[in-house]
């Protein structure tokens, strides 16, 4: 059973939190100027000007970093004002590019207005907004960010990998565009998705944005509409498939940790059969992970422990839940394979993945999956349900007929179908054998979840507790609140990505996710919990880093993965009690400060 430890955030003296040292600049002048990484804009100190080759080529007052910062907060609080009568769609891409102005820039600055204003924030760099970006990116285009490996580069990576700017690579999130959010085949288009998740990496995690890497690998896109669109910036072509395909990520893997072996991948919003093919293929050999597999596992399976807790239940019921998965994609089959290997360790198995007996139920776009489904997918065989188990529901039933024969406690989606928890879905959940049903609509983007949080608590009642993929607002309920919670997967990869790299595990394991995912489910209190309150807030998304990474740090020890980070060796790590674990994660977090730049030939 899983005690439930919140790690105090007491402060240990033997980690001081970083004050930034000289910075190492390789160039002069307007050089600096157009690098965001050093730019500082008018914040260069004369000294520095004089030094740099800057004299003369900036404004000749000085403004202080916090005057930076309400300068750009102003001009985003006037373009709010100024757009207030424009379309959803219009606002919201005026807001990403005021903000992609900025990080293209100066990225000190950038991120420090991200952190500082994470909630607000995320919605546009993250999700929602970055599948608008992603549908509209080769019209949006004006700066490269990332590297682009193409299917014309086959033969070629191992050289091209040089031509990125860093000599230190620590976190690398890679997509071949093929399944963006809910939004389909997106092509080379899909790169916003890796820049954004790498942009929480830095504000969740504090991971040093001169050591983030964001990869496209464009293999082609099946996307019709965007092969005939004569803005399309992707190699036009179909996708390549099969040994092909596999050849060009192989190449890209090889030639990555060839120059960066220690290098972290996250493979991010592959589609289902390359998700979980590369996530075998390369687990052994690299240090990587599937995020919409492993890591949106993570986060439901503390979601539904959450829900337990929040019936006032002990977690030892989980073995009881009724739980509706709708969605047999990555996503879905990801959390119902973590979810299993719980309910199999909690009865004192070995943790083997199965649901065939077990209280769960998965449905896909054809319905309830049984046995006699013809072409099972592989890695759904081990939760199809034997219709003699079911009592009277058969085959590819409907959602409906599912919820109201079994009556869940959970109803989970991860279709990518926005609405498809209709009113009269909802209103069945009515009939939960929960005390407080639990609906986790975690499609995204907002478009794609599966209800509204409105439509959650008026039709299926205010005493659920709800989750969604993209952030609604709280729900007004009379004289209480309906609580949305943001069951999102930005709560575990920063601290997977940030323990795993300063354990320096060579890979990532299930103990390492489950660690992770263990960690998050006991970061809420039980009063909080009972209010419905089963995520915490964005804005101490650090916080819940911290204690995620220090979790994951303490599984790589226990495992023997560590090998220790920089100058903190195996031997330290293992003798760190958590609080110090926590604290040692906490002070390697970067932190936007301007640097003294140093000039080196
Ligand atoms: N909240 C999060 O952290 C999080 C994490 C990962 C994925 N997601 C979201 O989950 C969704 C699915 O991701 P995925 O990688 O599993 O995609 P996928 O394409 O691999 O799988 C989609 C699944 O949904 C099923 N489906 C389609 N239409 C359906 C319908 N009408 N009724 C029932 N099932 C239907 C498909 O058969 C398939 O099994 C996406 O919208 C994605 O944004 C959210
Ligand atoms: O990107 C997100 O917001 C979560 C998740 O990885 C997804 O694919 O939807
Ligand atoms: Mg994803």
């Amino acid at each position: 059973m899983w005690k439930v430890v919140r790690f105090a955030a007491s402060r240990s003296r033997r980690f001081s939190t970083a004050i930034p040292g000289p910075c190492k600049v390789h160039k002069r002048g307007t050089d600096i100027l157009h690098d965001p990484w050093f730019n500082k804009d008018t914040g260069f100190p004369i000294t520095e000007r004089d030094r740099l080759g800057l004299r003369g080529l900036l404004p000749p007052r000085v403004i202080s970093f916090e005057n930076q910062y309400d300068r750009f907060m102003d001009s985003y609080r006037s373009l709010e004002k100024n757009t207030r009568c424009q379309s959803d769609k219009f606002v919201s891409l005026s807001k990403w590019r005021i903000l992609n102005r900025l990080h293209d820039r100066n990225e000190t600055l950038y991120y420090r207005v991200l952190i500082r204003n994470i909630k607000e924030f995320a919605p546009i760099i993250y999700t929602p907004t970055v599948g608008l970006v992603c549908e509209n990116y080769s019209g949006l285009f004006r700066r490269p960010r990332g590297m682009y490996f193409s299917a014309k580069d086959k033969g070629e990576m191992m050289s091209m990998i040089y031509n990125w700017p860093s000599d230190e690579v620590d976190m690398i999130v890679l997509t071949d565009g093929s399944r963006i959010l809910g939004l389909g085949d997106l092509g080379v288009q899909g790169i916003g998705i890796p820049i954004g998740k790498l942009d929480m990496y830095v504000a969740a995690a504090g991971i040093n944005p001169r050591k983030i890497l964001p990869v496209m690998l464009d293999v082609g896109t099946n996307n019709e509409k965007l092969l005939k669109d004569p803005l399309y910036l992707g190699v036009r072509q179909p996708r390549l498939e099969g040994e092909e395909y596999l050849s060009i990520v192989d190449e890209f893997m090889e030639a990555v940790h060839a120059r960066w072996p220690k290098a972290i991948v996250q493979f991010e919003d592959f589609q289902m059969k390359w998700a979980f093919e590369t996530l075998n293929r390369y687990r052994q050999r690299f240090c990587m992970f599937n995020d919409d597999i492993q890591g949106t596992a993570g986060v439901a399976l503390a979601g539904l422990l959450g829900a337990i807790r929040s019936q006032g239940r002990p977690l030892s019921d989980f073995l009881k839940q009724k739980i509706v998965v709708v969605g047999a994609g990555s996503a879905g089959l990801g959390v119902l394979k973590m979810a299993a290997q719980a309910v199999s360790r909690m009865s004192g198995g070995s943790g083997t993945a199965t649901t065939a007996n077990s209280p769960f139920f998965l449905i896909d776009k054809d319905g309830l999956v049984t046995t006699e489904r013809s072409n099972l997918d592989p890695a759904a065989v081990p939760f199809a349900k034997n219709p003699r188990d079911l009592e009277g529901l058969t085959e590819g039933a409907s959602i409906i007929e599912v919820v109201k024969k079994v009556k869940p406690h959970v109803l989970l989606g991860l279709s990518g179908v926005g609405g498809v928890f209709d009113t009269e879905v909802l209103k069945a959940m009515r009939e939960s054998a929960s005390t407080k049903p639990a609906i986790f609509a975690m499609s995204n983007p907002t478009v794609n979840a599966e209800c509204t949080a409105i439509e959650a608590f008026s039709h299926a009642g205010k005493n659920i507790v709800f989750a969604s993929g993209s952030p609604f607002d709280n729900v007004d309920l009379g004289n209480e609140v309906g609580h949305v919670n943001q069951a999102n997967n930005m709560y575990l990869f920063p601290g997977v990505g940030l323990g795993t790299l300063l354990s320096g595990a060579r890979h990532i394991t299930d103990e390492m996710l489950r660690a992770a995912a263990e960690c998050l489910a006991s970061y809420m209190t039980d009063e909080e919990v009972q209010k419905g309150i089963l995520f915490p807030s964005i804005d101490c998304i650090r916080n819940v880093t911290a204690e995620v990474g220090a979790a994951v740090i303490g599984a790589a020890v226990a495992e023997n993965q560590a090998e220790g980070h920089g100058e903190v060796g195996l031997r330290e790590l293992a003798n760190m009690s958590k609080e110090d674990t926590v604290e040692y994660v906490r002070s390697n977090m970067w932190l936007p400060e301007y640097c003294p730049l140093v000039h080196e030939k």
